[in-house]
Parts: structure tokens; sequence; C-alpha cells
């Protein structure tokens, strides 16, 4: 039997399977889909079957070491999924592959020393290998880097040699769980006398108090006081048995979550869900696009279209943004589904992120909730697929593999018959354009829930605050707002958009401003630590006293946004009880989720935060929503900064006045005419989606031209001017007369972790070339010996231009 084994090697010259045998005593085992360790050159390495046949024409292919998976964790959809993935992102299968699984899954590799000649080793070096015969080369470069050297030359004469190993992070969680073993022998021994004796009986007695099953260990101990070595001894006496047992991580455990029970429809959520039930029905493939204004009852339509799924016995994938995958999020569909839900959070840890998965693989559960790599869910009976805020540019991975998690929904949609719901109050123009064109279905939700109305608006020109001598960051009317909820009890959020706005230190003699050394993008300043911050490398220095450039000490720091709000508020509203949300404050394991349930508690009056505090939330007493800077992001780079601007307000005022109390919204800003502002404010998509659709059709961006983008990058600037124009100068010859080649040009943010970056932008309506042309130009710079280190990314159809 011959296996076809894609490897571990992101490059392009083993972009392909390569044939493997399978030795004969794992003939009955070997699956396409399961994970394996193979030879490969030197090393071992990790690698997927693809397929399995008979012969192969290959000669002198070599056996499979070792097959890592009791079954396949691959799916035969997943298998072809992976195929179509790596070829429209323009990655490696491998890379593919791995992306669909947690990352538990993927291997890591060491290095060993061992010793071929033991008889010409000296005894400094000998030593090292006399516990296990053998030396990681970890070890030997933390605690004996001074004979590294001497180890590289006795590998070279052949004394030493060199051997690679595959970790598998993929570990389990194993319990040791006690019961009782031959009663008869139990109940002798409580006739026992002897001070030894009294810690083993009480255990004896523990369990015969308990009805006949297996406790964990650890809890008999707890309860008994006996220690391990008691209940050891009784387990070779025969008396009980230890038993180690798999068990799952699980971060929901011991929460209570309040069962809930369907709702009745309202009329306009009857009219969104039909084409859903009927799809479902059918077992037809649609995409439906759900636009519903914030607070008309979205989640309802989602919870409801999965119960009509799982009556059919089939599975569902919720997806949504990862700062809304807040635990009140999640117990939504907990509480109506239970156990039959798992969550696939980037909070998890990698253990109980891998022990959901296999929940979902071993078909223990049928629902999954998780962020936007949970839309590989390895379901084989998938009923659909939900995507909630389906505009949140999160959906788009901005690494390899550079997918939507829309698009590759509708595949699965596809290939299994099912509806794929795309919900949001803000669709993404593509979305929305599909929709009107008849390619998605559309159902609109024009009202709120029980006709609750959508909040006034107040729009606040900052300048005009100046002008009357106001110099605080909080209008009047806002100031005055915000006093009038504390005094009724109600409560505020106060949003501050962070985009835009970081926080930098500015010398106001010189003007000098704090730049990263290797990017070109200035440092961002935390305070709490005292630290200068680079958000795209990682670098970091102290904050400087005194300015670097001129030592003048009048350097001043502008405090992350929310920092400085706070300390505001102190000042002119000392009775507030403010919960600050950003970055700084949530970056602690369940930290996030403690200040949500507080405030839902009402245990302060205003939450102040950034973008976390935009989506999703649901509280009842919140009747006021402020909003600070709500320009800044307009002044980026970025062709969808209408757009994100828009959405962005749109989310935030819909978090007031859900319920019963009314709700009102404050929204300041310097350029507040805007029309993404103004639309915003009086709630009208429709306006907004004509206005910015004639905008990108003049401009000729997306959804009227797909993007398509080379980047390039370099740690010498000659060499990605070069490359970048020779690849220029390649597609030119070749692009059909329609499209627009743009650039060379170099990258909106020109210089990461020290590599220039130059970029060449293809707009164009239909280019089926494209993608092969891309596949040379990086094939060829990868063959080509001249240019080192030169690395290239391409994507069909880029979301943004950074
Ligand atoms: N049929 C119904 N009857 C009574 N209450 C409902 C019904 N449907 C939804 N609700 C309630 O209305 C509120 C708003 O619904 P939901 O949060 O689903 O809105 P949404 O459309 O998802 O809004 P957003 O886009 O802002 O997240 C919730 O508290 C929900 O429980
Ligand atoms: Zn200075
Ligand atoms: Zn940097």
């Amino acid at each position: 039997m011959i296996a076809a084994v894609v490897v571990d090697v992101p490059s392009g010259s083993v972009n392909k399977t390569f044939d493997y045998k399978v030795p004969p005593g794992l003939e009955n085992w070997a699956e396409p889909g399961m994970r394996v360790i193979v030879p490969f050159g030197p090393r071992k390495l990790q690698g997927f079957i693809l397929a399995v046949k008979q012969s192969s024409s290959v000669k002198g292919i070599k056996n499979i070491t070792e097959i890592l998976d009791p079954l396949p964790v691959l799916t035969p959809e997943l298998i072809d999924l992976g195929q179509w993935l790596a070829e429209n992102t323009l990655s490696f299968y491998i890379t593919a592959y791995q992306a669909m699984l947690p990352a538990a899954m993927k291997a890591t590799y060491e290095k060993f020393f061992t010793v071929l000649r033991p008889e010409m080793l000296s005894s400094e070096v000998s030593v090292l290998f006399s516990a296990s015969g053998e030396l990681s080369l970890n070890e030997v470069t933390k605690n004996h880097v001074h004979l590294l050297k001497k180890l590289q030359e006795l590998t070279k004469t052949g004394v030493l040699d060199v051997v690679y190993k595959v970790k598998d992070k993929a570990n389990k969680k194993k319990v040791k769980f006690v019961s009782l073993g031959n009663k008869t022998e139990a109940e002798e021994l409580l006739n026992q006398n002897g001070k030894r004796a009294e810690k083993q009986k009480a255990v004896i007695s523990e369990l015969l108090s308990r009805p006949p099953g297996e406790y964990s260990l650890q809890e008999i101990l707890h309860e008994t006081g006996a220690s391990l070595s008691s209940v050891q001894s009784l387990c070779k006496k025969g008396a009980v048995y230890i038993e180690e047992k798999e068990v799952y991580r699980d971060p929901y455990q011991g929460r209570n979550i309040k069962q809930t029970e369907p709702l009745p429809l309202t009329e306009n959520q009857q009219n969104a869900i039909t084409p859903v039930l009927d799809s479902i029905e059918n077992n037809e493939h649609q995409t439906i696009l759900v636009h519903g204004v914030t607070g008309s009852g979205k989640t309802e339509i989602y919870l409801q279209s999965i119960q009509s799924v799982l009556d059919k016995g089939k599975e569902a994938i919720v997806l949504v943004p990862e700062i809304s995958l807040t635990p009140q999020m999640v117990n939504r569909f907990k509480g109506r589904f239970g156990s039959s839900v798992a969550v696939l959070h980037s909070a998890l840890s990698i253990g109980e992120k891998y022990d959901e998965w296999r929940k979902i693989l071993r078909k223990e559960v049928s629902v999954v909730v998780g962020a936007r790599s949970a839309v590989f869910a390895p379901f084989e009976n998938l009923g659909i697929v939900i995507i909630d805020e389906e505009h949140e540019s999160s959906y788009k991975q901005e690494d390899h593999p550079r997918y939507h998690a829309r698009d590759v929904a509708i595949w699965r949609g596809k290939y299994h018959s099912c509806p794929i719901v795309l919900g949001s109050a803000t669709p993404a123009l593509e979305t929305y354009a599909r929709a009107q064109k008849g390619r998605y279905q559309l159902a609109e939700l024009s009202s709120r829930v029980h006709s609750n109305p959508m909040p006034e608006v107040t729009i606040v020109d900052m300048r005009d605050e100046l002008k009357k001598g106001n110099r605080s960051m909080f209008s009047n009317e806002l100031m005055e707002k915000l006093k009038a909820g504390i005094e009724k009890g109600e409560q505020s959020v106060l949003f501050l958009n962070r985009r835009g706005y970081a926080s930098f230190i500015l010398c106001r003699d010189c003007g000098y401003v704090a730049q990263c050394p290797h990017c070109d993008i200035s440092l961002t300043y935390h305070k709490r630590y005292g630290e200068l911050k680079c958000h795209y490398c990682g670098y970091k220095e102290i904050t400087p006293s005194a300015c670097p450039s001129c030592s003048s000490e009048h350097i001043r720091f502008f405090g992350t946004g929310t920092q400085k709000v706070e300390e505001e508020l102190a000042k002119v509203l000392p009775e507030a009880r403010v919960i600050r949300m950003d970055v700084d404050t949530t970056s602690k394991k369940g930290s996030h989720e403690k200040l949500l349930t507080s405030f839902g508690e009402g245990e302060a009056d205003i939450l102040l935060g950034t973008q976390m505090i935009a989506k999703g939330l649901d509280f009842p007493k919140v009747t006021l929503v402020g909003v600070l800077a709500a320009d800044t992001m307009l002044h980026l780079p970025d062709f969808r900064a209408s757009e994100k601007t828009f959405q962005l307000l749109t989310q935030v005022s819909g978090r007031a006045g859900r319920h019963e109390l009314e709700g009102k919204v404050i929204v300041q800003g310097y350029d507040v005419e805007h029309y993404s502002i103004q639309l915003a404010s009086q709630h009208d998509y429709l306006s907004f989606y004509n206005h910015e659709m004639k905008t990108r059709k003049l401009h000729q961006y997306p959804p009227f031209y797909y993007l398509g983008l080379l980047t390039f990058s370099h740690l010498e600037l000659m060499q990605v001017v070069e490359a970048s124009e020779k690849a220029a100068s390649f597609l030119s010859k070749r692009l059909s007369p329609d499209s627009l080649l743009l650039g060379p040009v170099t990258s909106p943010i020109a210089r990461v972790k020290d590599r220039y970056r130059y970029q060449v932008m293809i707009k164009y309506k239909n280019e089926p070339e494209l993608r092969n042309w891309f596949e040379e130009i990086i094939a060829h710079f990868q063959k080509d010996k001249s240019i080192k280190d030169l690395q290239i990314t391409g994507e069909l159809n880029a979301q943004t231009l950074m």
C-alpha cells in the first residue's frame, strides 16, 4: 500500500505529495486525512496522508515511520477544501491543512545528538550522554554552549550523529479515578485494627457510602485526608481499582447557564427566517444576508434556524468576531443547546482548544461557536453556517493562508447543500451588492424587536465647543447626560475610537516623535509599564524623561486614549464609578468577562472602552452612548475608512436603549460633516451604501474591481525596488486592457522589522490567469539565486492595502 503524503515544509519545491510505503503492520490503519511522521532527507517530518493507492511509479520509496492519529483528523471534505484553499490563497498545501486544525496538532521539531563511536569521546563530552544516550540541541545551547563547536566537529567526523525528532503537542489530559474493587476484601479491611489502617479504612468507607462508580482520586484523597500511598496499597490488595482516564479541559466548567426557550418570533423575524428554513428544508444551498438593524433580534433567528438543523440530525457552525466572542455571547448558545455546544476561541489555552475540537471530531457536539478558524470544524453532516457581524475585518486572515471565512463557508455550503447565513446591521459593501444583484437572498429586519425606537443621535462638533470655551474632551451635552444618567441609576457606555489615535510621545520643543527603529511607525506609549512599544515587531524601550533629539524636558505623553479619558472623568465626574476596558485592563485571562459581569450587575455607572465594547453587548440599563473622536479613523490610508467608520458608529450606537428604556447617543468629533458620520446618526444604511458605492465606482475599488496585490519585502531597498519593477513589467505585458496596474509603490507601512516594503496593485474585473502569473512571479524569485531572502506575498482579493 502506498500513501501520498504532503509534508511539513512550506516551500514551493515541495508543494506536492510524496509517495511513501505503508509498512505491512499499518496497512489496515492508514487512511487519508491522518497525520503521519515520515523520513524526509535527513529529517523526520510530520505530514498528512491525502490519498492511499496500490502502487507508485516512484523508485526507492521509503516507509512511513509512524501514524499519529487513530482516526483521520481531516475529513474527505476538508482534504478537498484544503486544496481549493491553497490554490485560491496562493499558499502551500501544508499551510492550508495546518490552518484547519488546532495548533496543538502541529508538530514541533527538535534536534538531538546521538553517539556513533563512544570510544572517540572525551570524558567531558561523554558525560553529557550518560543520562539518556542522547543530547538535545536545545539543552546544549542552554547549558553547554561552549561545547557546541566541538559537538559539530564530532558530527562532521562521524563520531556523533544528528537525529530529528518530531514532538506532538497534542497531549491529552489524564485524571486518575478510584473505584471499589473486591467487596469482601474491602469489608474485611474495615475490621482491621492499627494506625496504618485508619486512613485506608476511611477511603473504603467513603467509597462504600457513595453510589457504586468511580470517583476522582483527587477528590477522595481530599475528603478522607488519606495519602496516595495508602490508596495504592489498597489497590495492591485488590480492595480498590485505580484507573487513569482521559478528561476534557472544560473552560466553562462549573458555570451555571440559564436554560432558555425559543421566543415567539415577531412578524419581522418570521419573514426573515423563512428563506433560511426553506433552504434547510429543501437541502438547497443558499447564501442569505440577514440585514437587521441593531437590536432587531438576529440572534433569535440564528438560534431557531440552528434548532431546525439539529432536528434534521445535522450540525451547525456559528462564527462570531473574536472580540465579541464574550461569555455573554457564548451563553446565548449554551443556554439554548446546552452541552451540545463546543466553543473555539483564541483565549482558550492550546490544550482547551484541542479538547473542544476533539469533541467535534468525535461527534459529541453538534454546534460550534467560534472565531474565524471555527469555519473548518470537522463536521460531516453540516446543516448551516452562520456568520454574525459578517462585515468584520477579522474574518479575513491576514497571514498565510489568507482566506476569508465567508468564502470558506460558502464553499462548504455548496458541498453540503445547506444555507449560509450572513448577519449584520452594516453588511460589507461587497455582500450587500451581491444581495442586490440576487446572488444572495436578502432578508431585511428594519425595526427593533417590539418596535423599540432606534436611539436618537446628536452630533457635536468639538470645534464649536472650543469656541464656546469648553476645553475638556467632553461636550456640555455629554456631561449633562452622563450626570443625569447617574442620578437616575441608569448606565452609560463611553466609546473611544482608538484606531488612528494611538498614543505616542511628542517633544513640544522640536516635534520629535518616538519611532520604531525597525519599522516606519511611531511607538505606542504604555503608561502602565512605562514603555514605548512597536505594535508591528514588538520592539520595546523605556520611556525617556528628556527628548532624545534635543534634550528638552518638555516631552509630552499622549497616554492611551482610554487612560486619559478615565483621568479626565475622575476630575469632572468624581462620583461616577467607571469600568475601563482596553488592551491593558483585559490582558489577563478572564478579566474581560469579569469586567463585563460587574458592569452587567450594576457595579459601575460608566463602561469606558475601545473597539472591544462596540459589539454584541446587550445591557438593559444602558441608555446613553457617548462616542469620543468619531472621525479619527476617516484619515487612515484605507479605501474602507468611510465604511469602517459607518459600521463602527452604527454598532456602538446600537448598544443604547435596547430594552424598555429609551436610548440616546452623542457623537463627538472634528470632521463631523462627513457622510459616514451623518448617515450613521440617521441609521440610514441604504443611503450610505448608495453614496459609498458611487465613490468606490469612481475610484475603481471593490466591489467594482477586485484588488490583486503583490507585496515585496527585503532588507535592502534596492532589491525590493528592482524586484517589484520586474514583476510590474511582467504583468503589464499580460494584463487585459480592462485591468489597471498601479505601482510599484511603497506600501502604506513602508518598513516592518527592518524590511522595506513595496507593492504592485492590480484592479481587475476578470483576469482568470492572474493566479498563475502571481505564482510564476513568486517561483521566479524563489529560483533566482542573486536575490536572497526576498519575501513576496500575493493576494487575489486583498481586503486592505496595508
Ligand atoms: N421574538 C422576540 N421576543 C422577545 N424578545 C426578543 C425576541 N427576539 C429577540 N428578543 C430580544 O431582543 C434583544 C435584541 O436582540 P439581539 O441581541 O438578538 O439583536 P441583534 O439583532 O443581534 O442586535 P445586534 O446587531 O446589536 O447584536 C435581546 O435582548 C433579545 O433577547
Ligand atoms: Zn525635542
Ligand atoms: Zn517595529
